[in-house]
């Protein structure tokens, strides 16, 4: 079977990213018999200025009809002033609500080589391996009134509209507990059901999904100003961290910094089966189009080429394939090689495009 895949590199840091990824999904298709088609299209800023959408309907219909939609990142400063509607970042959000893809999946694993790059301590960090479910169609970045308006008085006003319905928590509970049983078996809900309604429909959903389902395993309820904390302070106590949108992203970026760079951190975003058998699947970094080093061959491709594992395993089902994408990572950091992001003393600093060709170097020799 020929898999279609639609490949949107964004903004910034985007291209060079995705270049990397494309000459990783190239390698597959010539050394494991990976058969693919692809198409590229526009996102996000770059699609702005050629079409004045970020998003267009034509490419949210070759989204739909794909596989797997494999993405670099969006925005830039030259378009935080637009309206709502027309920046980068509303393409993104499109792509996710249409797509309806509820649970986006956020590993963060220290490497043993990197454990001296965190920030943290390496006591701290050595071994970390925990997964951040993050709910991503709901809450406060889709909630409606969303709103800036100037009152009578001249006084400007702005809200923003945190919702959750119980259906919505209850299928992305469900995806952490399942995904738990596969690994340390315990979930941390995180909410702040202490001070919003949505916290308190959070955690009462949570408890009656897990009492009725999944009662093996292990769920605490965090606050979530107390699991940023824990974060930092005692990171392997956690296993699934289970949140909602804004939340969720919030965490990701700082659980990132455990494993030494936002530049290391992958993501999958999954829908629910079709009734034609596709599962709806989304892979991107979970960092931005980093503005301050793009063009420069600086950006760390590591967390876009996870990514494609991720899409191996979670898409295609191809578990032997994204292993060996963990472990040429692996072999990489190991034999030294690092990009700006994680260099440490006596390493070998490379950028983008010689951190690909070490990963592609590693892949052949894992590959016999
Ligand atoms: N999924 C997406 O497309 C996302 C887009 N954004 C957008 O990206 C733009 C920049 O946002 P920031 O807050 O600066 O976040 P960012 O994640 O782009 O960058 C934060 C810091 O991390 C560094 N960084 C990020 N990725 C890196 C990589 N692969 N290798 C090495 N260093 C890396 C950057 O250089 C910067 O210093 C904004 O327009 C924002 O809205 C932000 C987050 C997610
Ligand atoms: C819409 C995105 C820019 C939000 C974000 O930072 C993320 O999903 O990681
Ligand atoms: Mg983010």
């Amino acid at each position: 079977m020929t898999y279609k895949l639609l490949i949107l590199p964004g903004d910034g840091i985007g291209p060079e990213i995705m270049d990397a990824q494309k000459r990783v999904l190239g390698w597959f298709g010539k050394n494991r018999g990976f058969d693919y088609t692809t198409e590229e299209d526009l996102v996000g800023g770059i699609s702005y200025e050629t079409y004045g959408e970020p998003a267009t309907d034509a490419m949210m219909a070759k989204a739909l009809a794909s596989d797997a939609v494999l993405f670099g990142a969006v925005g830039g400063p030259q378009w935080d002033k637009l309206p709502f509607d027309k920046k980068p970042e509303r393409g993104l959000l499109r792509l996710r609500g249409d797509m309806k893809l509820f649970a986006n999946l956020r590993p963060a694993l220290c490497f043993d080589a990197l454990k001296d790059a965190s920030t943290l301590k390496p006591e701290i960090v050595a071994g970390l391996d925990i997964l951040i479910v993050r709910e991503l169609t709901g809450g406060v970045y889709f909630g409606q009134p969303k709103e800036l308006v100037t009152l009578s008085t001249g006084e400007k006003r702005a809200v923003d509209t945190q919702i959750y319905y119980a259906h919505e928590i209850e299928r992305i509970a469900r995806v952490a507990f399942e995904l738990a049983r596969l690994r340390g078996n315990k979930v941390a809900s995180v909410e702040k059901s202490n001070v919003m309604v949505t916290g308190v429909l959070w955690r009462e959903t949570v408890h009656r999904v897990h009492a009725a389902e999944f009662s093996d395993v292990e769920l605490v309820d965090v606050l979530a100003d107390n699991c940023a904390m824990q974060l930092v302070r005692a990171p392997k106590t956690l296993d699934v961290i289970l949140t909602d949108n804004l939340f969720g992203d919030i965490l990701s970026d700082e659980a990132a910094q455990l494993t030494g760079s936002i530049g290391m951190l992958p993501s999958a975003s999954l829908g629910a089966r079709l009734p034609d058998g596709r599962l709806p699947g989304f892979y991107e970094p979970i960092h931005g189009s980093a503005p301050d080093i793009a063009g420069k061959d600086l950006a760390n491709p590591i967390a876009t080429i996870l990514s494609f594992g991720m899409c191996l395993k979670y898409t295609f089902g191809r578990v032997d394939d994204a292993v060996l994408i963990d472990k040429a990572v692996e072999r990489v950091l190991a034999e030294g090689y690092r990009t700006g992001d994680i260099m440490q003393p006596g390493m070998t600093k490379v950028g983008t495009k010689g951190m690909t060709d070490a990963i592609l170097k590693a892949l052949d020799k894992l590959n016999g």
